[in-house]
């Protein structure tokens, strides 16, 4: 966004009863306390009506007095300006009564506190002259007004079930009053059951919104998502069964709140499950653009992934933890230790094309972080690769499939680092948003030890890929066969899960005789759902949708954008 030229302000005003040097241009508003330099042990005595006086308007003089602690914000961080209430006792309290009727104007911005969580801070700029307090108001008004990017009304979806059941109040009573606070209208909807967002999405009237807010945890997001998608496409006459169609992208924005018991999305695009956060993201209007994996199975639309497609290892622990529903957020441990003790491998097939465009690698060490380069990099990348393919100029890219045969603990596609309180690293570390590539993990068979090993280097520095049976790919598509669909042709739609049953059942996997596997297939986990089907096929979509995110900031800024100074 172009900044908006303002004439530069410079006036003194008081905050918290001391005065101070307050500026503004286009980009900043700083103030800092003055202290006179003969005696700043008599802070307390000074005449702040002499002070403004002199002070009036420009004030260029007393910008030469020494300077103490200050305070500098981006325009682009101040939530809202408003006039304050002037409250008699506290007008007493600082012996201000010369003032004979004091203005005052409050500004609320965002202060980063600790591990990428964000509050709204409030500062109050007291002044004796009520023009000099309006032009002030207005300027800081105008500014504001040119933040084109953040959100006027919103539609909110509440999902009063997700989580530990507190959608509502978490919305109420932390979000809603950020919303009033920088004047945000909205539509709020608690849904009734589930997929009621989703079908929802398919009939409002999007243009009446800047954005679409889930209230809920990953499975929440996932219902916005493929109900954003989906009317996306409808309306652009896009068929989203076709799994070679380029979809059309989402120009309206994603807000997540967490408030689920998976909130995986919104830690990898903020760096904290934190409501407070995320709505101040979403009032600043950050915009992070987002890939989306389709999958399908031949010629039918099964679903959009974002973060994790898993095939082994993790199927089964979402197979195991969905009938323990009842335990809560415990029933993953339990599901954990289960599937790792029962040491299934999964005999087939996986086909992919990697994505060559990507500037990065998966076992490099530059994680996707605000404003990465290797996403920008990347998606210019595969703009000019498409171009190339339009205009014939690249070689037939049916001969860049390779192929994976045999046996495997786990078939991971991670769309983004899939970092998570628990593993902080996450199951791809260096997987990038925004790139147009998923990270295509495969762990082939090994011994329990070894997966063990590979398991808990998804929670130390060690890096988790350097093992002989892992191997990971950054890839653009791929297909995986299970090898009874391969022994029959792959063709018979009743090999697939729910129909197979017993027929597959019998095939008793002769690998682990001591553990008494008797498991022919895996079931897909896609971002925390079951897929009905084992045979499918993966395509990433770069930057279908964006989320009001800025993706995780690096804790130590070179430019700090909030900060004292
Ligand atoms: N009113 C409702 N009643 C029942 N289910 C709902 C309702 N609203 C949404 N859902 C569904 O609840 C599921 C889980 O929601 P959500 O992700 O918000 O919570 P969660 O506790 O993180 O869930 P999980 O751990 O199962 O992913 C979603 O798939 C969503 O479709």
């Amino acid at each position: 966004m172009e900044p908006v030229m303002v004439p530069a302000l410079r006036s003194v005003l008081a905050v918290s009863g001391q005065s101070c040097e307050l500026s503004l241009d286009s980009e900043r508003l700083a103030w800092r306390e003055l202290r006179p330099r003969r005696d700043r042990s008599r802070r307390t005595g000074v005449c702040l009506t002499r002070v403004l006086q002199r002070a009036r308007g420009l004030t260029d003089s007393l910008s030469r007095q020494l300077p103490s602690g200050g305070h500098s914000i981006p325009v682009s961080e101040i939530v809202s300006v408003g006039e304050a209430e002037i409250d008699e006792t506290y007008h007493h309290s600082m012996k201000w009564e010369h003032m004979c009727k004091p203005h005052a104007f409050t500004v609320n911005y965002v202060q980063r506190v600790k591990n990428h969580r964000w509050r709204c801070k409030a500062v109050t700029f007291w002044c004796s002259d009520e023009v000099l307090c309006c032009h002030w108001l207005k300027a800081l008004n105008d500014l504001l007004d040119h933040q084109t990017c953040r959100p006027k009304h919103l539609l909110i979806y509440i999902n009063p079930y997700g989580g530990k059941k507190k959608g509502k109040q978490i919305y109420e009573k932390k979000v809603a009053p950020l919303f009033n606070l920088a004047g945000i209208s909205t539509d709020v909807i608690v849904t009734e059951f589930a997929n009621h967002a989703r079908d929802d999405l398919y009939e409002v009237n999007l243009e009446k919104y800047d954005g679409i807010v889930c209230v809920g945890g990953d499975g929440m997001f996932s219902e916005v998502l493929h109900g954003l998608i989906g009317r996306v496409q409808k309306d652009k006459d896009i068929d989203h069964d076709n799994p070679e169609a380029n979809l059309s992208p989402c120009a309206i924005r994603i807000g997540i709140i967490p408030a689920g018991s998976t909130d995986c999305v919104c830690f990898a695009t903020v760096g904290i499950n934190d409501p407070v956060t995320s709505a101040l993201h979403i009032i600043l209007g950050d915009s992070q653009p987002l890939d989306v994996c389709s999958v399908h199975r031949k010629k039918r639309f099964l679903k959009y992934t974002v973060s994790l497609l898993g095939y082994g290892f993790y199927g089964d622990v979402l197979k195991c933890s969905e009938k323990n529903r009842w335990l809560g957020p415990a029933r993953y441990d339990l599901a954990g230790i289960k599937t790792f003790l029962s040491h299934h491998c999964y005999e087939g097939t996986v086909s992919f094309q990697a994505a060559k465009w990507a500037a990065g690698s998966p076992r490099d060490l530059t994680r996707c972080m605000s404003g990465c380069d290797i996403c920008r990099q990347s998606s210019k990348q595969l703009d000019e690769h498409q171009k190339a393919q339009t205009l014939g100029s690249l070689q037939n890219e049916q001969e860049d499939w390779k192929t994976i045969k045999g046996k495997f603990m786990a078939v991971n596609a991670a769309n983004m680092c899939c970092a998570c309180p628990r593993s902080p690293k996450g199951l791809s570390p260096a997987a990038h948003l925004a790139d147009g590539a998923a990270d295509l993990i495969v762990v082939h068979k090994c011994s329990r030890l070894n997966f063990l090993r590979h398991l808990i280097r998804h929670t130390n520095k060690k890096d988790q890929f350097d093992f002989p049976f892992v191997e990971v790919h950054r890839v653009k598509t791929f297909q995986f066969t299970p090898k009874h669909f391969e022994d029959e042709d792959g063709d018979a739609e009743s090999t697939d899960l729910r129909i197979s049953g017993k027929k597959n059942f019998a095939q008793i996997c002769t690998d682990h005789p001591s553990c008494g596997c008797n498991q022919v297939n895996s079931i897909w986990n896609c971002d925390g759902e079951t897929l009905d089907q084992t045979a499918i096929e993966m395509r990433v979509h770069s930057q279908l949708v964006k989320l009001f995110a800025r993706g995780v900031e690096d804790s130590k800024p070179k430019n700090k954008c909030s900060s004292r100074i």
